[in-house]
């Protein structure tokens, strides 16, 4: 009897997938691509590494080198057998314009933004007329005073973190993961701007009573928002195992510490708005900015508690660790590519004589530091997936491959997922030249090109926010000490490059670890 339930089972699984893929192949069938057991997306076809029959979530960078080449078209399609939805991959910057464009029906897939709005509704995880709602509250607050509030935050970091012992008084520093200090960078920099709560980095991460420092809970709660949000509510009763009390604490913590945070604002910004204060020029943080216009405009039309605990949390989603693994890049390939680095610090020099400290107002005169962050983002795009659901049939134009000079037509019916791979984006020779050398130049005058923030109305909120912290950081860094590649005895800078520069794609695109080595410039250099 068993026997045949499990034979009905097989069954009906089998026929279920012959209907989805069926259904899948007329949608998109004339688009070229592949057969795989899982979608890389699932939990169970991301789980399983890359190899012949499973694809895994770093297959876009892992064959990148041939993954549209050998179809001779830069759309794809890949049908999961087993598990899973079939999608279209895209790398034809043309495809991604219209896609990510004002207008299009494109809107991102529901499912894809449950897992981000787990602390409350925010600009990123929404649509429609409520995302416009969200944006046009939020980007006022992302403005020449949060940018200059960004800079010199980041040179108080930075001061902070040159007056370690590790780094004080030293000629020489090596560090085994400099990941480690960009984490702890871009941690500060949000907690200050994005929340209004300064941190020191001398912090105990727990107090005398074992409680989490602000930058533990901060800490936790973004190194843990995958399992926050695919384990279900119940097994933290059932299973409470260390770990989750630790997630279940720090996501607690986090929501209680924005409710107090908003709380105390509001008070304070009543109070001056009594007494008639200016309030608009002297809060400058982008969670001051979010409060004052609940203040002023009532939560109806400004953003209500909730809503602004949930966009402080997207912005340590989107902006902690997107943010950190570029700048240990943009160190590594300064690292390896010598002359770009000294090109860079002759350049700091020259906007900054006599060692003068650099300001925001320096932001536009650093170009050549902007540009080889811009280059390390390109390399390796953080974000390296943009996904998008199709509302309406459409019809894709983009340069054809197969015939030179002429323009395919490419139908994409209503229901068709398809994903911007920045991976296959950043290395798109027709967009970028010579695109696998690190060539900051490209972006001299010209940062037109920049895909890895993302493209139209939901381009990067946080972009200016990145390119000033890292620009600060950068100059302050470079300006200071020469960066050198942390190698084993007898390694070669190819074989270090190999070694390290080979990133993870999870949430976003990492690397485990980042070796460097810092050597003290001499005021006379
Ligand atoms: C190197 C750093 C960063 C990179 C590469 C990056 C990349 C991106 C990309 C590609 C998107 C568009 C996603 C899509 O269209 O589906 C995006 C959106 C967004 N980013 Fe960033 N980001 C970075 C830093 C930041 C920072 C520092 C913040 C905030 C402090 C931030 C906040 C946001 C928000 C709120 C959105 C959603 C915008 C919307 O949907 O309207 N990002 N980011």
């Amino acid at each position: 009897m068993l026997n045949f339930y499990v034979c009905v089972a097989i069954l009906g699984f089998i026929t279920w997938r012959i209907v989805r893929l069926t259904e899948a192949y007329l949608r998109i069938g004339h688009i070229p691509g592949f057969f795989t057991l899982f979608e890389p997306t699932t939990a169970i076809g991301g789980s399983i590494p890359s190899n012949s029959w499973n694809l895994g979530l770093s297959f876009t960078w892992l064959r990148k080198d041939y993954l549209y080449k050998q179809y001779q078209s830069e759309l794809i399609t890949i049908f999961p057998v087993l598990w899973g939805d079939c999608n279209v991959y895209n790398s034809s910057p043309e495809a991604a314009r219209q896609i990510l464009s004002t207008n299009a029906p494109w809107h991102r897939p529901e499912k894809a933004m449950k897992a981000i709005d787990i602390m409350g509704p925010n600009v990123f995880a929404s649509e429609f007329d409520y995302w416009k709602k969200q944006r046009r509250n939020a980007s006022p607050a992302f403005n020449a005073s949060s940018y200059r509030m960004v800079w010199d935050e980041t040179a108080r970091t930075y001061h902070q973190m040159m007056s370690r012992p590790e780094w004080k008084s030293k000629a020489v520093v090596s560090v085994d993961n400099f990941n480690v200090y960009t984490r702890k960078l871009a941690l500060f920099i949000i907690a200050a701007v994005g929340f209004g709560l300064p941190l020191e980095w001398d912090e105990p991460r727990y107090n005398s009573r074992g409680d989490m420092s602000a930058e533990e809970v901060i800490t936790q709660v973004s190194t843990n928002i995958l399992p926050r949000y695919a384990v279900p509510w119940w097994v933290y009763y059932v299973f409470p195992t260390k770990k989750l009390k630790l997630i279940d604490s720090a996501f607690k913590s986090m929501e209680l510490l924005l409710r107090n945070l908003i709380k105390k604002r509001n008070t304070e910004m009543k109070k001056r708005i009594e007494l008639n204060e200016d309030m608009d020029q002297s809060i400058k943080d982008v969670f001051g900015r979010l409060v004052l216009s609940q203040v002023q405009n009532g939560a109806k039309l400004s953003l209500n508690d909730r809503e602004i605990i949930g966009n402080s949390f997207i912005f340590l989603f989107a902006g902690h660790e997107t943010t950190a693994h570029t700048l240990s890049a943009t160190l590594a390939m300064l690292a390896l590519h010598e002359d770009e680095q000294e090109h860079v610090y002759q350049h700091i020099k020259k906007v900054l004589p006599d060692d003068r400290a650099p300001t925001f107002a320096d932001y536009d005169a650093l170009d050549t530091v902007l540009a080889t962050f811009y280059e390390a983002l390109r390399l390796y795009p953080p974000a390296y997936m943009l996904t998008r659901d199709n509302h309406e049939d459409t019809i894709i134009a983009t340069p054809s491959i197969k015939t030179p000079g002429e323009t395919a037509k490419i139908p994409l019916k209503k229901g068709t997922t398809v994903m911007s791979d920045m991976v296959g984006l950043c290395y798109n020779e027709r967009l970028y030249p010579d695109a696998k050398t690190f060539k900051p130049s490209r972006w001299y005058g010209n940062v037109d090109r920049v895909f890895a923030f993302g493209y139209g109305p939901r381009i990067c909120l946080g972009m200016k926010f990145a390119t000033t912290e890292a620009t600060a950081f950068l100059t302050l860094l470079l300006r200071d000490w020469k960066v050198e590649l942390n190698m084993l005895d007898g390694e070669t800078k190819e074989r270090w490059k190999t070694r390290i520069l080979k990133p993870e794609l999870v949430i976003t695109l990492t690397f485990d670890q980042v070796p460097l080595k810092f050597i003290r410039r001499q005021a006379s250099e």
